[in-house]
Formats: C-alpha cells, structure tokens, sequence
C-alpha cells in the first residue's frame, strides 16, 4: 500500500497542493481524477520522487518510500519517456534490463507485453513511426516490463480508441490482480467509473473526495428513486400525489422521484405493491446511484 501522508506542495508562492493525503491500497486500481492544474501530476512526481514535497510525506507499507523502492516502480510520466528513434522491443528489453532483468527474462517480458498490448507486428519498428495510439500502448508496456511492485500512470488512456481502451483496461486489472497498487490520473470518467476499485477527486491541491466506487457512489446518492410498473396498463401517474415526493419524471409505468424521507419512498413501494396485480406489478424499485461524473460535478463545484 501506499500512503500519501499531509504532502503540500508550492511553486514560488503558489500553493499547488496542500495537505494531500490518501492511500492506493495494494491489489486495488485507484482512479485519481480531477480537472486541468488540479495537481495529479505534481502528486505523481512526488509519489515516484522526480519532484520533492515541502511537507508531508510518502510510505511504502507504512515506511517512508526509499529509492531503491521508487525503483522497482512503474511509472508512465505525462511527458512521456521513450526514445523516439529506438526500436520498440528493443527499447523495452533495455529499460527492463535498467531495473536489474536479466536480457532474456527482460526480452521475454517485453514480448509478451508488446503482444498482449496488441503490437506485436510492430516490435521492430522505431517508437516514432507508429501512431500516437501505438506510442502509448508502447509507453504502458515500458511502465510494466520490469514487473513493477507498485505502478503509477500518469493519463494512460489519452488519445487511446475504444478497443485499445479495452486492451489496455484487461493488462491494468490483471496487473493490479496480483496485488500491487495502481494509481492513475484520468479525465475520462466513464472509463475511471469502470476500472477503478477506489476513486480520489483534487481540485485546486485539496483532496475533495476519496473512498471506494460503491461507498462513494452511496454516500452521494441522496434520495432519487426509480419504479418500473410492468403490465399492459400500468400507470405510475399516481406516484405524483404520494405525500413527500416529488416527481422528477414519468414515462407511463415508469416514474422517477425524489423522496423527502425514506419512508415516503418506502410508502409508494407500499402502494405499488398493493395495486391489483392484474393491473400493473412491480417490475424494479430502486434508488438511483449517481456516475462519477455526477459526483465529480458535485464535488468540484
Ligand atoms: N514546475 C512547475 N513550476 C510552476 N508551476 C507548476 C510546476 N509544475 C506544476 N505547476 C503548476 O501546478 C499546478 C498543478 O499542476 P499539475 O500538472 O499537477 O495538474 P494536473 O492535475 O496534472 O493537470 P492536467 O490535468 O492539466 O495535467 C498547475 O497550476 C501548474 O501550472
């Protein structure tokens, strides 16, 4: 696991972070989102050390993280980092080889990557002539050749298309399956809201928002309610007198509201289920979960 522990950071007299604290727990993806100059990559520099703290401080499994730590970690930086005019199997198995791999174990481990990662038609090419996509894909594979024990990846799903999403979705929860923790920044929420196990939000240097999806998801979700009614004459028009509701929208045996309390929710449940069957029967009630997105908006503002 890895804790970041009270760290604050400023530039000249800009304070970009202050008092960050949260922790990316091992085996688990950690989706860290938040919007432009927010401060994810100045975290993530700080977490792999490329830039220092001035106060506050990163732990490895409850120790301070050393550099022979930071070394066995995977990390894919926003600037990117591999050599344009060098083969990408090539570059890989040496980057592999930097972090201690023996050259066979380092080439074999590349190779599978590069393969998983769907380039393996193009390991002998230079980085620079592949497309943006594939560059990325290489870049993933040069976070993860050295087997990392924890990975850090800064927007590794910008300028990917929907299949390399997919491709690059099944590499990271595998990884993260073997218990090591996974921390990365993203500005596509639906793919965070899909991959990620626990979700931190930062805006303006200051942690808005952190836990899992579902406790984050439950603590954000007021009291929105769905009925679906099925039957040929199913009508959720009434839900609109029930006292302390207020319809927000109707749609035949469809009926979307918020409840004031959780008893006035539980009542049209109650009337619901007392209809004559023959007439309309429940077909699902259910509060409504917010997206990330929603939670995002919220928690920004
Ligand atoms: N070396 C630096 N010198 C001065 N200011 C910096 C430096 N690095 C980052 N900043 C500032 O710190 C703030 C946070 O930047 P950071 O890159 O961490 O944000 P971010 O959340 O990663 O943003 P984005 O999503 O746009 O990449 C920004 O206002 C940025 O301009």
């Amino acid at each position: 696991m890895i804790d970041i522990a009270g760290i604050s950071r400023s530039f000249g007299s800009r304070t970009v972070l202050n008092d960050v604290s949260f922790s990316v727990e091992s085996g688990r993806m950690t989706g860290f989102v938040g919007g432009n100059g927010a401060g994810k990559t100045t975290t993530m520099r700080i977490i792999l050390g490329v830039l220092s703290a001035d106060k506050g401080e990163v732990r490895l499994n409850g120790s301070p993280v050393t550099q022979a730590d930071r070394a066995r970690f995977g990390y894919m930086p926003e600037e990117r980092g591999l050599y344009p005019k060098m083969k990408v199997l090539e570059q890989l198995t040496y980057l592999g080889r930097l972090h201690g791999m023996a050259a066979g174990s380092a080439k074999a481990s590349a190779t599978a990557l590069l393969e998983r990662l769907g380039l393996e038609e193009r390991m002998n090419d230079t980085l620079e002539s592949l497309s943006l996509g594939n560059q990325q894909r290489a870049q993933i594979a040069a976070a993860l050749v050295h087997e990392p024990s924890a990975l850090v990846l800064d927007e590794p799903f910008s300028g990917l298309d929907p299949m390399a999403v997919e491709v690059v979705l099944a590499v990271l929860r595998d990884y993260a399956s073997k218990g090591a923790p996974v921390l990365f920044s993203s500005h596509q929420l639906d793919i965070v809201e899909r991959l990620c196990d626990d979700v931190v939000v930062i805006g303006n240097g200051r942690i808005l928002a952190k836990g899992s999806r579902e406790a984050l998801r439950a603590e954000h979700s007021g009291r929105s309610f769905e009925l679906e009614l099925a039957g040929t004459a199913a009508d959720a028009g009434w839900v609109r007198d029930q006292p302390g509701v207020s319809v927000t929208h109707l749609d035949g045996g469809f009926a979307r509201f918020d409840a004031d309390t959780d008893e006035a929710a539980r009542a049209v449940l109650v009337r619901a289920t007392s209809a004559d069957p023959s007439v309309a029967t429940v077909r699902s009630f259910a509060p409504v979960t917010p997206s990330l997105a929603q939670i995002f908006k919220e928690v920004v503002r």
